[in-house]
Order: structure tokens, then sequence, then C-alpha cells
């Protein structure tokens, strides 16, 4: 197994000539809540392209908020995030939101909630139940079909959404806390499963998280925000051969020396 770990400052990062261009660019980001709450202060960041970043860092330091702010779904009190080199003005069809809660129709089949982003495009009911059922088998739901979301677990309905966002052909696809509503191992088996996919479908993901094991396993780099006001603390880029087995990666020195390197720089937050 080959795991190195590099770091980037926040002003300067690091781009190898190899790297993957970038398709968001986040920069100068501000955002100031009323009541004169400053979530986030000064963000420059680039999200990569085919690459999984994780957003990283304590309770209330503006995680979900520059996810938003990616996704279009809030607007920045300054500083502009472009996709693709455009600038965003709110929600595009290149963005798929993957919402903590789900945000399932309860009184809809699973294939019509995961055809959901492509009936409101206009498509065509027999080309989107196709490519409905395309994406619910990707996610390994085949056969759950014509389920109502109160039928399936948490970790079965995150699976609507994330097939759901998938359908709909985005580029990136953002995740906030993807698998905070399920047991350990429905979290770790839909871990492994969303490694599969994004080689797969070669998709960008920026997801947000809590866990810095996951945050490890799962990405390409991990950017560590500061508490509140938000900033750019950090970037990891933990190097990590994930074709082996999931679990002996888990047991590894270089893995587990990661983690304790994460904790022991964010645990200076926190305590
Ligand atoms: N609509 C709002 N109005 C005022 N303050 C807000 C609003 N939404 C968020 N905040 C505040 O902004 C800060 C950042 O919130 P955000 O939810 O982005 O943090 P987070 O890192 O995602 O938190 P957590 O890890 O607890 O989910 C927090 O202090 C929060 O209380």
């Amino acid at each position: 197994m080959n795991m190195t770990s590099a770091t980037e400052h926040a002003g300067a990062p690091v781009a190898p000539a190899d790297a993957p261009d970038a398709i968001i660019e986040v920069e100068g980001i501000h955002k100031v809540y009323s009541g004169n709450v400053t979530a986030l202060e000064n963000i420059n960041l680039d999200f990569r392209r085919g690459e999984m970043t994780s957003l990283l860092g304590p309770s209330g330091c503006g995680k979900t908020t520059l996810l938003k702010i990616v996704a279009g779904l809030l607007k920045p009190t300054d500083g502009e995030v472009r996709v693709n080199g455009a600038p965003v003005k709110g929600p595009g069809p290149e963005r798929a939101f993957v919402f903590q809660d789900f945000a399932l129709m309860p009184w809809a089949t699973v294939l019509r909630n995961a055809g959901y982003g492509l009936e409101v495009r206009g498509v065509a009911k027999r080309e989107r139940e196709e490519r409905a059922r395309h994406y619910i088998n990707e996610v390994g739901l085949a056969g759950f079909e014509e389920k109502y979301p109160h039928e399936l677990s948490g970790g079965m309905r995150q699976r609507v959404g994330l097939a759901r966002a998938l359908a709909v052909d985005a580029d990136v696809l953002l995740m906030d806390e993807p698998f905070s509503a399920v047991d350990e191992q429905t979290r770790r088996k839909f871990q492994e499963d969303l490694i599969r996919l994004r080689e797969i479908e070669k998709k960008t993901f920026i997801l947000v998280t809590h866990s810095i094991e996951e945050a490890v396993y799962l990405s390409d780099r991990i950017v560590l925000l500061s508490p509140r006001p938000g900033r750019v603390a950090q970037i990891v880029t933990p190097e990590i051969d994930r074709s082996g087995d999931p679990e002996a990666i888990r047991r590894t020195t270089e893995y587990l020396d990661l983690i304790d390197d994460i904790w022991a720089g964010l645990r200076t937050y926190v305590e």
C-alpha cells in the first residue's frame, strides 16, 4: 500500500504539474449571517475535477455554509465561486446536492424519487425511469424500485438521494454528512460503495463530515477549517491505494497515524 500525506498552506496551494484541473474555484468567500455571525472568512480553495474532497472541522465552523454556497443555495456576503470558470449565481445542473435529511417525497416510490431531478427538468417518463433504474441499480437498491421511503432504512434512503443526484448527471456531487444517520456497518458499506461509484462515474465529490476516519478513508483531499469564523487551516492529501481490502487499509499504521495527526491538529481547537 502506498500512503503518504502532504499538507498545503491555505494561501499557497501546491499544484503539481499533473494535478487535475479545478472544476470549482472558491475565491475570497466571506459569509456573515444576520445577527452579525461571521461563519466564513476569506476562503480560497480549488476543488479538482474527479476528486473527492472532505470538509472537516469543529462543529459550527461553517462546513455546511460553504457547501451551500458552492451549491448556489446560499449567497456569500463577499467573494465568488466559479464552476467550470463561470460565476455561480444559484443552483445549476452541473451541481447536485444530496441532502442530509434525504429530501425524499414520502408519497412517491423509490423509482419516482430517484428520477425526480429529471422530472423537474421535463425529461420524458420512459427515459427518466430508465435512467433512474440504472442508478438505483448502481447504488445497490435494485428490487426496491416500487417501495416508499418509509419502507426503507436511513441508509437506503440516503442511497435514493444519491441515485437522484447521479441520474441528473451533474459533474459535482455535494453531500452534507451523507453517513450521519446510519449505523456503523451501513456506514462502512456505503463508504466502500461511494469509492467504487467514484471510480465508475468519475464525478467530483465534496462532502461535509465530522469524522476524521471517514475523511481519511474516502478523500483525495481533506480541507480542515478552523473554528468560527471558518478559515482554511490546512489541506491534507492522504494518498491511499484504495484497491485493497478496506478492513486491511483501516488497520495500517499509516492510516492510523494520519488520523492521529489530524486529531492532534483539531483537538487544539476543542480543548
Ligand atoms: N441561518 C443562519 N443564521 C444565523 N447563523 C447561522 C445560520 N446558519 C448557520 N449559522 C451559524 O453559522 C455558523 C456555521 O454554521 P454551519 O452550519 O455552516 O457550520 P457546520 O460546520 O456545518 O456545523 P456542524 O458541524 O455543527 O454541522 C454556526 O455558528 C451557525 O450557528
